[in-house]
């Protein structure tokens, strides 16, 4: 049996709510930190897991060269919540479920000279600001919910990376926009990664290939699934999801190299694999 572990945010529903595994593979489900354990202890063979677990382990994990979860500019999900002024951060939550978003969010803060103290702490950014926090890191849905609590109401003139970043008090940070404010690339939060010595079956690639494009291709179906589950108003879901790369295309690599340079100067080359058929 070959085994897949799947981050399940909404982000990657596109791809993975049409998926039909072939026989021969099973599928668990966790959040990123979870993930990431199971694939470098063997639990389970493939992931789409932090893209900066895949640039420390490289030496052992190979990326699939056309799959990421990347954006250019705003990712609405990967969000620090902070009650006074970035610069004057001094003490920050970060949840335990990140390790991407929790590195991306180190670069950021040594390059404008900033080193508050990080804590891992759960509960939502109100509980962690009220508890005397001043900033709170958090990803995946809640974190997209949490953000439109704060930007929200969206009407229908208004375009989302318009909407205001303060409310109460709290002022929203988007991390994937501030990576491009400092770089001018995409940032690659997740690629689908696999132990060297554990390729995935040309079928299981394949069936992810088509049920993309099936997701991408019937996305207003996929966002309108995910609002209701999620309490938000469609077009929001459907904005968040269109504004992702799912590709790993050129310039995502860019940003991923960019970003592994920052994160880890001295990584091991990256491996991408296996080819796509034709190359
Ligand atoms: C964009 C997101 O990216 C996720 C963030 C991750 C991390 O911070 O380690 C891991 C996988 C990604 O899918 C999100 O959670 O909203």
């Amino acid at each position: 049996m070959y085994r897949a572990g799947w981050i399940h945010y909404t982000n990657v529903a596109p791809i993975l709510d049409d998926l039909v595994l072939p026989a021969g593979v099973n599928a668990v489900t966790g959040v990123p930190t979870q993930m990431n354990a199971a694939l470098l202890s063997g639990e389970v063979d493939i992931a789409n897991i932090s893209a900066v677990e895949f640039i420390r382990n490289a030496d052992q994990l190979a990326a699939l060269p056309d799959f990421s979860v990347a954006v250019l500019g705003s990712v609405y999900s990967v969000n620090l919540f902070h009650s006074v002024p970035w610069e004057d951060l001094k003490r920050v939550a970060l949840t335990a479920q990140s390790a991407t978003s929790v590195a991306l969010l180190e670069v950021l803060l040594r390059e404008s000279g900033l080193s508050p103290s990080l804590e891992r702490a759960e509960g939502t950014a109100q509980e962690l600001l009220a508890a005397g926090y001043d900033g709170v890191l958090r990803i995946g849905d809640s974190a997209l919910r949490e953000w439109y609590g704060v930007v929200g109401p969206l009407t229908e003139t208004t375009s989302m990376t318009a909407l205001p970043h303060h409310k109460g008090g709290v002022t929203v940070t988007d991390l994937a926009q501030k990576w491009f404010e400092l770089t001018g690339h995409p940032f690659v939060f997740a690629v689908w990664a696999y132990r060297q010595s554990a390729p995935p079956p040309a079928e299981l690639l394949q069936a992810m290939r088509v049920a993309r494009r099936h997701g991408i291709g019937h996305l207003e179906e996929v966002a309108q699934r995910h609002a209701q589950r999620l309490g938000l108003p469609e077009r929001v879901v459907q904005h968040y999801l269109w504004n992702f790369r799912y590709h790993l295309e050129a310039p995502d690599r860019l940003g991923l190299n960019e970003f592994a340079a920052k994160v880890a100067p001295n990584h091991p080359p990256l491996v991408f694999g296996p080819a796509l058929p034709g190359d």
